[in-house]
C-alpha cells in the first residue's frame, strides 16, 4: 500500500530564509541602482522564486527593467545567495519535531519549493535536513513551477507517493492556489512570507506553529 505523502513548501514554512533572501535581494538590486527594499515589502516579493522578486521590485519603483539586466542581476542575486547558505536561515520552531511525527506514523516527506533545486539541495543539506525527504523539487526540477499544480504532482511522484493521501503545508497564496488546483488539501502557516493574511486564501486550515500540525490533522485532511 502507498504511504501517505506530506508536502512542505521551503521558505517562510519550513525555513524562516527571509534575512539571507533580502540581503541578497538588496545586493543584487543596489547593483540595478533600485533602493533597498525592507522586510515588508520582501514579503510582497517573495513567493515565485528569484527572478519575480526582482521583477516586482523594479515594477513597484515604475523601473523599466530590460531581458539583460534582469539577467545580470539575477545572476548576481543567485551567486550572492549560493555563497551565503546557509546564512542566517533556520527551521521554524517545531519543524524538526514536526516531521520526526509524521516519519514515526509512516508519512513521506518531500518538498515542493519555487527556489532553485541547486539551493534547496544546498540549503536542506547544510542545515543537516537532507535525509528526512525522499524527493526535493525546486523551481527548475520539472518544466513547470507553482502554482502549476503539475509541480506539486510530480514532486508526490519523485517521492513515490499518491496524490490521494497526500497534504501540503505552505505560508503563500502560491502554494495554496497549488494545493487546490492539484485536489489536495493545503495547511497554511500564518508565520511565513505574504502581505495578506494566508486565511484570505482559504487553505483547509491554518496553523500559527508546527505543533499543532498532527498527524492526526493530516488524516482528517486526507480523509
Ligand atoms: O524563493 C521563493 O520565491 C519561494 O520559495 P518557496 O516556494 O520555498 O516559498
Ligand atoms: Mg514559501
Amino acid at each position: 500500500m502507498t504511504r501517505p505523502i506530506i508536502v512542505f513548501d521551503l521558505d517562510g514554512t519550513l525555513i524562516d530564509t527571509a534575512p539571507d533572501l533580502l540581503e541578497s535581494l538588496n545586493h543584487s538590486l543596489a547593483a540595478g541602482a533600485l533602493p533597498a527594499v525592507d522586510h515588508l515589502g520582501f514579503k510582497r516579493f517573495v513567493g515565485n522564486g528569484g527572478r519575480a522578486m526582482i521583477e516586482r521590485a523594479f515594477a513597484e519603483k515604475k523601473k523599466p527593467l530590460t531581458v539583460e539586466e534582469h539577467e545580470r542581476l539575477l545572476k548576481l542575486f543567485i551567486d550572492h545567495y549560493t555563497a551565503n547558505i546557509p546564512g542566517k536561515s533556520r527551521p521554524y520552531p517545531g519543524v524538526i519535531e514536526a516531521i520526526a511525527r509524521f516519519e514515526d506514523a509512516g508519512f513521506l516527506v518531500a518538498v515542493c519549493t519555487n527556489k532553485y533545486e541547486a539551493n534547496s539541495l544546498a540549503l536542506i543539506e547544510a542545515l543537516g535536513l537532507t535525509r528526512h525527504f525522499t524527493a526535493i523539487a525546486g523551481q527548475d526540477t520539472f518544466p513547470f513551477r507553482k502554482p502549476d499544480p503539475r509541480h506539486l504532482l510530480k514532486t508526490i511522484e519523485l517521492a513515490g507517493g499518491d496524490p490521494a493521501k497526500a497534504v501540503m503545508v505552505g505560508d503563500s497564496r502560491t502554494d495554496i492556489d497549488t494545493a487546490k488546483a492539484a485536489g489536495i488539501p493545503v495547511v497554511a502557516v500564518d508565520f511565513g512570507y505574504t502581505d495578506r493574511h494566508v486565511s484570505e486564501f482559504e487553505p483547509s486550515v491554518v496553523i500559527s506553529h508546527f505543533n499543532e500540525l498532527t498527524v492526526d490533522l493530516a488524516n482528517r485532511l486526507i480523509g
